[in-house]
Parts: structure tokens; C-alpha cells; sequence
């Protein structure tokens, strides 16, 4: 065994690893055993430190090669030089060398030829210089090296050696045997500690040796456990497997039999088919000789039917003609009495008036004759002329009477006889019919009179019941509307409708991001109501759903009033006064309505104006263009009929629907022309489209008198975000100043009590509308929103100034209508 390696192993020791093989530690005592041993034995039994040997450090060596006489005679000094060794440096290393090998891991796996059966002498070796002066060879040169021999030649040569010399040489090597005894005694202590030290980890190994055992020992029950177990289950398979076996050979009996039924089953199968066939055939041709015989059967029963059908009808015509005749018969001798009565009236009328002719004539005739007797008498007596003249005339007279009464009789004679051909062509039958007829007509009209009252006042009580559930559902009501993004547009805000399944009348819009006072950043989402909300799917078709109700109250006599409020590009326009805004459909309506209303008594005249509002003046917008910044509009105020009177402006007769349509076209361009002058000009002013409706009932007698104004109002962009100048600074400032009025009044008339101070005079657009706002009117406010992020402050603004709107409750519409 190398002393090195025994180092090593003794050093390794500290360091403590749980042993890989069980086996090696499951009789430790064993090891111990002779650990101790060797521990009883160190003094004799341990190796060197791998250090001493090999170290040229100038240890005291235990023999050196002594020199000659003569050579040391020739080196009086050199012993001076060379001796003693120093001791210290030797107990350094070695302990320098021990703290080294103690330091160092303990390994477990220690050499089997050194730990358990260490040789005498290997163990009486392995300490003490034995080893070293064998390995002399090996071991650097000392200070002795230069006496050139090793310890051991002392003992191999020593006659070469003088006496005094001998004896100087005893007393020296007496010293050195104490030094290295001293030394040998340091080491021998030191290598006890260290033995000490590793009995105590060897103890610690051995407990940890036992729990290792412990717990082997458990998993060795645990496995015996499992073993049985499985033994049991190897029990169970088998049964099994052989359970298995029979049900195949059960399964494969019972298949064999299974096939032979089979067969047997389509033997069967087959015989029955046969049969089967033949019984249909058998079937076939009796039911075809069935069908052939019915088939016979039926001809002849249809040629017994016919030939009795035919007799019957030949006999039937025989009756019939016979009755006819007998009919002609009766209706031919009652037609000739009729006649022969008729004739004998017309003979009797004839005989009459030939008798009244007959005395016409005589009278004719006696007066004629009078006449004769008196032109007699005239050429008799001259005297009496004058008087004959006078009975001339009046002779005359009576002539003319009676030429008169002659033509009279005539007429008489003709009429009679027109009469008589009435009579003849017509029966009694046909002026009763017509008789009938005129009296269910004077019915049917007086019913249709009493129908047409009973409308009448249903149609008042119509309008005073839609009026009530418009009060009831407030006179201003707010709506709002989210409009589409459109494929441009890339940053969408986040809105969403709560209630969007049904009447949606929430939104809630997730505000811009803050930063809070500890740094954070935090959105907050805002929830609004309002009596509609109208998603980005919305047709203009189904907001309207939702105003016509007001639309028709202007029909009724009610000043109403909708405008657009929202920032610019929030999609007023498109609701107003786009092809299917709210503009085209509320004329189209209000057409329809009074079409239907007319059958009802009812005439309307409806007057449409459209007024733009731009910096504080009011402009034309169905006048010409080039006037539009230089015609002065006036607004008047009846206050007495509560009526607002627009001077210089036109206004169009609306005699169809069509003409909205023109209205609308030159309102756009005009403003488009305006708008190269003034930039965005659509945006920048109000619009407002007035309808005046005039009815009058022609049966009632009532009138009414209603407005409907229909606003898009500018952009309510706040002026710190417009960041506008100049010209625009000044619009912008214009807009906030009448939309902040607009406020004002809503916020006056939802608070003021009856007839306090509403400040209408405060901007040209409230005055515009005074009678179409407040108590005497109803309203409704659409607040358009943009979808996007981008607009996302402006919208909150909107959306706040429209629930402030919402929250207002103006007084009761009143109707105007006249008797
Ligand atoms: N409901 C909608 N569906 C589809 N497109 C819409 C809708 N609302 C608005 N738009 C579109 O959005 C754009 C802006 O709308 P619009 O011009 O009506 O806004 P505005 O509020 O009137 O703006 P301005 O104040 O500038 O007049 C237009 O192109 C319009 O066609």
C-alpha cells in the first residue's frame, strides 16, 4: 500500500457521503473493528504523512551516509554547517500536511487491503522512518546529502568508522534521536487528534448506517408485501386466463351454432320467399280477374245509369217545355190584358181629351161666332166703335187665352202620352224597386253623417289622448346617438350599451386615462341614460320611429322643436338632413297625415323656411346664394299669438313631399358656396329648418297652428381644444357663446317658476326658437357621439351637457288651436 494513498484516504474521510453499496456498510462493527485496531495501533501502525516523505523541507533524517575521516578531516566546518536540523520546519509541514488531510473529504470507500486487513507490516510501516529509508533513494537532498550514504549504511559499514569519531557521532545521533523523538511524540498527538476526530465521524456514519438499515429493512417489508400481493395476483390472472379459455371455447361453440342457424334461418328464408312469390302470383291473377269483372260490372252499371239519367232528362225536358208553355201561356194572356188595360186607359185618355178638344173647339167656336155678331153689329152702329174696338181686343184677348189653354192641352196631351208609354214599358214592380231604392239611400246617408260625427270626435279625443302621453313622457326628452366608425378610422373608444337587447337607453363610455396622485394610471367608466340610445347599427329609419309621434304633434297644433347637439363629424348632419334624415321623413309624414286627415274636414297650408345662424346673424338659406352674408333676416316676435314672424326670408309652400327635397338641395348649396369663403361652413353654423303648419276643419270649425323646427347645430368643440384663430377663433367663440345660451334656457326653463325671466335674447339661436322652447312647445335633444378615442373628451363634455339636459322638466306643452 502507498502511504500516499492511505493519506488520501484517511483525509477524504470528513466529508461524509451516504454509502453507495448498502451492502459494505450493513457490517460496520466489523470495519470498526479494525479501525479501531489500527487506531490502538497508530503509533506503530500509521503511515507518515504523504507530506514528510516527499518533502524536501530538511527534516531530520533518522540515518545518513556517514563520511570518511578523511573527508570530514578535509571539511573541518562542515558539520558546524549542516547540523542540527531544524526541527521546526519539519513540525510545521507535518502539521501543515495533517491539517491539510484533515481538511480535506473524507472519502467512505476506503482501500480494502488497508482498512480491513492491514498487514503487520504495512501497519508497523506505515510510522517511523522505515519507509523513508527505504525510499531514500526518492527523497531529496538534504543537508546531510552531502555526506552521500543513507542511515542504514551506518549500521552496514561500520568499521569504517573511527572511535572518537564514533563517539562524536553517537552523542550526535543521541541529540538527533531526541529531536526526532520530540518530534515523532508532536506527530504522534497531533495524528491521535486526528484519530480521535475520524472515530467520531466513523460513529456518526455508523448511526446513519443504522437509520439506512431501518429503513432498508422497512422497504425490504414492503417489498416482501408486494411479492405477496402480486403472488395473489398471479393466483387471481390465472383463474382468469383460465375463465377466459372457457369462454372462448363457449363463444366459439356457441358461433358454430350461430352459423348453423343461420343457415337454416335462410333455408327457411328462402322456402318461405317461394312460397311467398307464389301466393302473391296466385293473388295477382285473381285480383286482376276480380279487377276485370268489376271493371265489366262498372261499364254496365255506368250504360243502366246513363240510359235512365237520359230518360230522366228527356223526361224532365218534356216537363219543363210543357210548363213553359203553360208559363208563355199565362204570361202571354196576362201581357195582353195588361195591354188590352193599358189600351182601354189609353182610349179612355184619348176619348177624354178628344172631349176636351171637342169643347176647346165649341168654345172656339162660340166666341168666333160672337165676333161675327159683333163686326155685324159695328157696321150697324159707328157710335159704338170705340166700345166694339175695345170688346176687339179683349175678344182677341180671350183668343190668345185660348190658344194658350189649346197649346197647354197639348202639352197636357203629349205629356199624358209619355206617360202612357212609361206606363207601358215599365211595371209597378219597377217604381216599387226604385221606390225601395231612394229610401235606403236617404238611410245610408243619414247613417254615413252620423258615422262621419261619431270620427269627428274620436279624432279629437285622439289628439287630446296622444297629447297626454306626450306630457306624460316629458316635453324635453334626450336621445343619443353613437354613430358607425367607418373603415378609415383605426382607433375606436371604448362604448358600450348595457341594454342594447331591447329599448336601449344606456351608455357607458370608458373615460381617458389620469394619472392619480400616487402615479397611477386609472381609467373610470362613465354610465349615462337617457330615453333612447341609439347604437352605431342604427338606421336613420328607426330614430325616426321614435320622433314621429312629435312630428305628428306639430300637426296638432304643438310648436316642437328637435335639434342635433354634438362636436363636428358626430354624424348631425347625417341624422337631420342626409336622403333619409329626419328632414325628409318628418315632411314626408306630416304630407301623409294631412292627405289622411282631409276625408276628416281637415285642410292644411304647410310653409317650409330654412334659417342659418353664423356669427350672430341670421342668413337665408333658400335665398339666392350671393345674398346669403348680405340680406339682412329679421325675427319678429307676435307675443300675443305667440308666433314668430321671419322677415326677408323665404318661405316655400310645401305642396308634396317632392318639395323638401329642392328645399334641402339649395339650403346645401348655398352653404357649400359659403363654405369657400368661410371654411367647413356646415360646421361652423347652426341650421334651422322651419315648418309652419296652418289647419283648418271645414265641419268643426276648429283651426290649429303648429311648428316644427328641426335644428343642426354647429360643432360644440370647446374653444381650448379648436385651437382656432382669426376668423375661426371668432366662430368658435360665437358657437360656445349660443350653445352655452341654449344651456341657459333649457337649465331657466327647467327651474324658473311660471312666467319668470328666460334669457331667450341672449344669442340669436334661442331667440330664433323662443316659442318652439319651453313651456309652450315640446322638445327633444339627440346628442351624437363620435366613436372615436380620438374625440373621447369631447364626447364625455356632450354626453354630460345631455344628462344635464335630461334632468330638466320644462312646464306642459300648450296646444294652439282656434273654434
Ligand atoms: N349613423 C351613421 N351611419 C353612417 N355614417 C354616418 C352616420 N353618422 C354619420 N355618418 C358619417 O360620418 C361623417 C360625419 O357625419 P356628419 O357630417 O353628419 O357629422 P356632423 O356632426 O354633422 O359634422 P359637422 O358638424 O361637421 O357638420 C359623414 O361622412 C357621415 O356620412
Amino acid at each position: 500500500m502507498d502511504s500516499t494513498n492511505e493519506n488520501t484516504g484517511i483525509a477524504k474521510r470528513s466529508g461524509i457521503k451516504p454509502p453507495s453499496n448498502f451492502s459494505s456498510i450493513a457490517s460496520p462493527p466489523r470495519v470498526l473493528g479494525e479501525l479501531h485496531d489500527a487506531g490502538m495501533n497508530a503509533r506503530s501502525a500509521m503511515l507518515p504523512p504523504a507530506g514528510i516523505k516527499h518533502k524536501p523541507s530538511g527534516l531530520p533524517e533518522p540515518a545518513f551516509k556517514r563520511k570518511t575521516l578523511a573527508e570530514q578531516a578535509a571539511e573541518p566546518y562542515n558539520r558546524k554547517l549542516v547540523a542540527p536540523p531544524i526541527t521546526r520546519p519539519v513540525t510545521n509541514g507535518v502539521k501543515g500536511t495533517m491539517a491539510r488531510g484533515m481538511a480535506a473529504p473524507t472519502s467512505r470507500a476506503i482501500p480494502k487491503n488497508t482498512s480491513r486487513h492491514p498487514s503487520a507490516s504495512a501497519l508497523s510501516g506505515s510510522v517511523g522512518a522505515g519507509p523513508r529509508i527505504q525510499s531514500g533513494t526518492t527523497r531529496p537532498k538534504s543537508a546531510y546529502g552531502q555526506y552521500g550514504g543513507h542511515a542504514r549504511s551506518k549500521s552496514q559499514n561500520p568499521s569504517m568508522r573511527p572511535a572518537t569519531a564514533m563517539r562524536h557521532r553517537e552523542e550526535d545521533d543521541e541529540e538527533q534521536e531526541a529531536e526526532r523523538k520530540d518530534f515523532y511524540n508532536e506527530r504522534m498527538e497531533a495524528m491521535e487528534r486526528d484519530f480521535r476526530m475520524f472515530k467520531e465521524q466513523i460513529e456518526g456514519d455508523v448511526r446513519q448506517a443504522t437509520d439506512y438499515k431501518e429503513s432498508i429493512q422497512q422497504l425490504q417489508n414492503r417489498v416482501t408485501e408486494l411479492e405477496g400481493i402480486r403472488a395473489r395476483l398471479e393466483i387471481v390472472n390465472k383463474g382468469l386466463e383460465s375463465e377466459l379459455d372457457d369462454t372462448r371455447s363457449c363463444l366459439k361453440s356457441v358461433k358454430l351454432e350461430l352459423e348453423m342457424n343461420q343457415q337454416k334461418h335462410s333455408y327457411e328464408a328462402d322456402d318461405l320467399r317461394r312460397k311467398l312469390r307464389n301466393e302473391v302470383d296466385d293473388l295477382e291473377s285473381r285480383h286482376r280477374k276480380d279487377a276485370d269483372r268489376m271493371q265489366r260490372e262498372r261499364e254496365e252499371a255506368e250504360s243502366k245509369i246513363r240510359k235512365e239519367l237520359e230518360t230522366r232528362i228527356e223526361k224532365l225536358l218534356k216537363e219543363h217545355s210543357e210548363e213553359l208553355a203553360v208559363l208563355r201561356k199565362k204570361l202571354d194572356a196576362d201581357s195582353e190584358a195588361e195591354r188590352t188595360r193599358r189600351t182601354k186607359e189609353t182610349q179612355e185618355l184619348e176619348v177624354e181629351y178628344a172631349s176636351r178638344l171637342r169643347t176647346a173647339a165649341l168654345d172656339a167656336g162660340v166666341k168666333q161666332r160672337e165676333a161675327q155678331l159683333l163686326q155685324g153689329e159695328l157696321t150697324n152702329v159707328k157710335s159704338e166703335l170705340d166700345r166694339e174696338r175695345n170688346l176687339k181686343t179683349g175678344l182677341q184677348t180671350q183668343l190668345t187665352e185660348a190658344t194658350t189653354t189649346n197649346l197647354t192641352l197639348s202639352a197636357t196631351n203629349k205629356a199624358m202620352k209619355e206617360k202612357i208609354d212609361f206606363l207601358e214599358s215599365d211595371s209597378q214592380a219597377q217604381s216599387q224597386a226604385f221606390n225601395d231604392l231612394h229610401r235606403r239611400m236617404q238611410e245610408a246617408i243619414e247613417a254615413a253623417e252620423r258615422a262621419h260625427d261619431k270620427l269627428r270626435q274620436e279624432e279629437t279625443l285622439r289628439r287630446k289622448l296622444f297629447n297626454q302621453v306626450q306630457e306624460l313622457k316629458g316635453n324635453i326628452r334626450v336621445m343619443c346617438r353613437v354613430r358607425p366608425t367607418h373603415d378609415s378610422e383605426t382607433d375606436p373608444a371604448q362604448i358600450s350599451f348595457p341594454d342594447n337587447d331591447t329599448d336601449s337607453k344606456e351608455v357607458s363610455v370608458l373615460g381617458p386615462s389620469r394619472q392619480s396622485a400616487m402615479g397611477k394610471d386609472t381609467t373610470a367608466a362613465y354610465s349615462y341614460s337617457f330615453d333612447r340610445v341609439f347604437g352605431p347599427a342604427s338606421q336613420n329609419g328607426e330614430v325616426f320611429e321614435e320622433i314621429s309621434q312629435l312630428v305628428q304633434s306639430a300637426l296638432d297644433g304643438y310648436n316642437v322643436c328637435i335639434f342635433c347637439y354634438g362636436q363636428t363629424g358626430s354624424g348631425k348632419t347625417y341624422t337631420m338632413s342626409s336622403i333619409d334624415g329626419m328632414i325628409p321623413r318628418a315632411t314626408a309624414q306630416i304630407w301623409d297625415e294631412a292627405q289622411r286627415l282631409q276625408e276628416k274636414g281637415w285642410r292644411y297650408s304647410m310653409e317650409g323656411s330654412f334659417i342659418e345662424v353664423y356669427n350672430e346673424t341670421y342668413n337665408d338659406l333658400l335665398g339666392r346664394s350671393e345674398d346669403l352674408d348680405k340680406k339682412k333676416v329679421e325675427v319678429r316676435h307676435d307675443t300675443a299669438k305667440k308666433q314668430t314672424l321671419l322677415e326677408n326670408a323665404v318661405s316655400v309652400m310645401l305642396d308634396g313631399p317632392h318639395r323638401v327635397e329642392e328645399i334641402l338641395d339649395t339650403a346645401s348649396k348655398n352653404r357649400t358656396v359659403a363654405a369657400t369663403k368661410a371654411n367647413m361652413r356646415s360646421s361652423r353654423s347652426h341650421s334651422v329648418f322651419i315648418l309652419k303648419l296652418v289647419g283648418t276643419n271645414e265641419i268643426t270649425g276648429e283651426k290649429s297652428e303648429g311648428t316644427l323646427n328641426l335644428v343642426d347645430l354647429a360643432g360644440s368643440e370647446r374653444l381650448e381644444h379648436s385651437k382656432a384663430e382669426g376668423a375661426r377663433l371668432k366662430e368658435t367663440q360665437n358657437i360656445n357663446k349660443s350653445l352655452s345660451c341654449l344651456g341657459d334656457v333649457i337649465n331657466a326653463l327647467g327651474s324658473a317658476k311660471e312666467g319668470a325671466h328666460v334669457p331667450y335674447r341672449n344669442s340669436k339661436l334661442t331667440y330664433l326658437l323662443q316659442y318652439s322652447l319651453g313651456g309652450n312647445s315640446k322638445t327633444l335633444m339627440f346628442v351624437m357621439v363620435s366613436p372615436l378615442q380620438a374625440h373621447l373628451q369631447e364626447t364625455v363634455t356632450s354626453l354630460k351637457f345631455a344628462t344635464k339636459v335630461h334632468n330638466t322638466h320644462i312646464g306642459t306643452a300648450k296646444k294652439q288651436t282656434r273654434t
